[in-house]
């Protein structure tokens, strides 16, 4: 196929174009969030994998005490009775329930409880592990000993350790922290977090626990930040806007479970937590003030929730708050979503949509809201300048419809492409269960339909602002949907062949669209051009979906091309992903290509190019 391209730029591409989606869908608690004791009983929306019985979390949240999912996660060692209670006087009036243990007589060596941390813990040796708890005698005693907390293997090799005094004497609640910095790794994740005390001399007593803590070094090293490894991962796609706190798990399964602001800023023990969208206690220790310092730290705007994050602190609570917590110059916020594919509840999202634009407007002109019903059904007042609109969909639905907002009047309204993925070769059954068509991974198929879906947001980014791949994270064990952009583990973060292709995009962007000869809607070979006008570079995005390879002969109109240039390519067989056991099967490789006035490129079977040179 022949290119021409033309020589003038048809639009700027907006500086908004590629970001993230996130919320906790088996992503946030034990995820993206650093601390390493969360753990909750998972009730799996939909079981993309046999879900091991999962833990609880770390102040006991939204619990039933003396229930068999309150414990789960806790184990006793050596015969100490643990149960949880609803505290006569809770650690804090968000956090109810305790930890009670009480140490049986006659029993020698180390007595206590263990927990096995997000289906394992990673020990890397020479990171400091900061782990913290409350603790309070309910009766009064005369005991005084050390309490021991370690990490060690299942098998009981303890990679380091360190205690604490405790006195019986204490029965108002305290706080005990201590630093380990182990000197060995673990070669597994099969490790726990243990709390022991001396069998012989605490022999009798009984100890209240509460609000558990354990962090790893976290990414910038951020007090309550985030997982280092897969903060990286995200922060290496270069992203521009991260839309939080949902996706569902912004709504609530019912109101009064609604994602609340308030109740996830401020000190940790004031944070009650809730029972998310997906089946598990969210513990809301990430919460809003760590999503925006997060924002802040990649670089990306938010896309969300309200004066929190902007309001002056003269003027308004929140924002004194927000002021009190570190951060008094407001964050950056132009984009508010309201609600979440309220296409399923247009019916009364006219009117919930009218009176929060109403009042929101009033008080922030300058943010923009965007509609997540389906654009003008129904007739929204006022009109939205923004509509958010999601697709999951088959492979060969993406490489069909990249022509989708071609045909978009261009009447001012801007369009996000908030969550869109390849996720079955099922088109009868998208969302249906592993084993019916449903990927587990990002396949290379599936990841090229995106690409050449993405050349289509390219061009018409003229009215699409924004466009996130989603779901962004997810457990590769314990999760509610497949696939993900990432999946993790306690261990590792395995990056998939949609997360290069976001990252090959959203790292060669240009910031102005070139026309070219337009792909056939109905073929398989897919391209974008776009001008970088620092370095006078031209970048060339291609997707070939089909099977074999193809040739595309590109014709500049530049009065000087430079002879060669790069092209990053990802390829691969079309059903391959990359997994937990082969997790770099499929990687970008950069290598030189010949170019010039006319130049001749061979796209591989089943793959995504990005051709750079410069021109002018
Ligand atoms: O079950 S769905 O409604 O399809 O869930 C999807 C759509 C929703 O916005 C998001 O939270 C989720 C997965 O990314």
């Amino acid at each position: 196929v022949t290119v021409t391209v033309s020589a003038t730029a048809s639009h700027s591409i907006p500086t908004t174009l590629w970001g993230q989606m996130f919320e906790d869908i088996s992503s946030g608690d034990g995820g993206l969030y650093a601390e390493r004791e969360r753990n909750f009983e998972r009730r799996p929306l939909i079981s993309a994998k046999s879900v091991h019985p999962v833990l609880q979390n770390r102040a006991f949240q939204q619990v039933t005490p003396g229930s068999s999912a309150a414990l789960n996660a806790w184990q006793a060692v050596n015969g100490a009775t643990i149960s949880v209670i609803k505290e006569t006087t809770p650690v804090s009036s968000a956090l109810p329930n305790a930890l009670h243990v009480t140490v049986p007589s006659g029993k020698s060596g180390q007595v206590g409880f263990l927990n096995t941390g997000y289906s394992g813990i990673k020990i890397t040796a020479k990171s400091t592990y900061t782990a913290s708890f409350y603790y309070r005698f309910p009766t009064s005693s005369s005991f005084s000993g050390s309490v021991l907390i370690s990490l060690q293997a299942t098998s009981g090799q303890v990679f380091g350790s360190a205690s604490i005094q405790l006195s019986g004497s204490q029965t108002t609640w305290k706080q005990v922290s201590v630093s380990i910095t182990p000197s060995t790794s673990a070669s597994s994740t099969s490790n726990v977090f243990s709390v022991t005390v001396d069998g012989g001399s605490a022999a009798g007593q009984t100890i209240n626990f509460a609000m558990f803590s354990l962090f790893p070094p976290t990414f910038k090293n951020r007090q309550n930040g985030m997982r280092a490894d897969i903060a990286e991962a995200l922060a290496e796609m270069g992203p521009s806007f991260f839309r939080l706190p949902g996706g569902n798990n912004l709504e609530g399964q019912t109101a009064a479970t609604r994602w609340q602001w308030n109740a996830t800023v401020g000190p940790i023990l004031s944070r009650p937590g809730r029972v998310g969208d997906w089946g598990y206690a969210n513990t809301d220790g990430l919460g809003l003030f760590e999503y925006l310092n997060w924002c802040e730290d990649v670089g990306m705007q938010p896309i969300m929730a309200i004066n929190f994050v902007v309001g002056d602190p003269t003027k308004s609570a929140a924002a004194a708050l927000r002021s009190s917590l570190g951060h008094p110059e407001p964050f950056t916020l132009n984009f508010v979503e309201v609600g979440n594919e309220d296409n399923f509840a247009a019916s009364t999202y006219t009117y919930r949509w009218h009176d929060f634009v109403t009042a929101l407007k009033a008080q922030f002109p300058n943010i923009h809201f965007i509609a997540t019903s389906i654009a003008f059904n129904p007739v929204l007042s006022p009109v939205p300048t923004e509509y958010d609109v999601h697709v999951y969909q088959s492979p060969t639905w993406f490489a069909q419809n990249s022509f989708y907002y071609d045909g978009f009047q261009r009447n001012g309204t801007k369009y996000f492409e908030g969550e869109y993925a390849a996720i079955s070769t099922n088109a009868s059954n998208l969302f249906g269960a592993i084993g019916t068509g449903r990927f587990t991974f990002p396949t290379m198929q599936g990841s090229a339909g995106e690409a050449a879906f993405m050349t289509g947001l390219e061009r018409n980014s003229d009215i699409v602002f924004a466009a996130s791949y989603a779901p962004l994270l997810g457990h590769v064990i314990n999760n509610q949907w497949t696939p993900n952009l990432l999946a993790f583990d306690a261990g590792n973060v395995y990056r998939s062949t949609s997360f290069y292709v976001q990252k090959l995009f959203s790292l060669n962007r240009g910031d102005s669209y070139i026309p070219s000869t337009l792909p056939s809607k109905t073929g398989t070979l897919f391209w974008s051009v776009v001008r970088k006008t620092s370095g006078n570079q031209i970048i060339i995005k291609v997707s070939n979906t089909a099977a074999s390879a193809a040739t595309l002969t590109f014709v500049l109109p530049f009065n000087t091309v430079s002879s060669t240039g790069t092209a990053q390519v990802l390829t691969g067989a079309g059903t391959a992903s990359n997994t937990p056991t082969n997790p770099n099967l499929i990687v970008p490789v950069t290598g030189n290509i010949t170019t010039g006035k006319t130049f001749n490129y061979n796209a591989p079977a089943v793959s995504v190019s990005v051709l750079t040179f410069t021109a002018s």
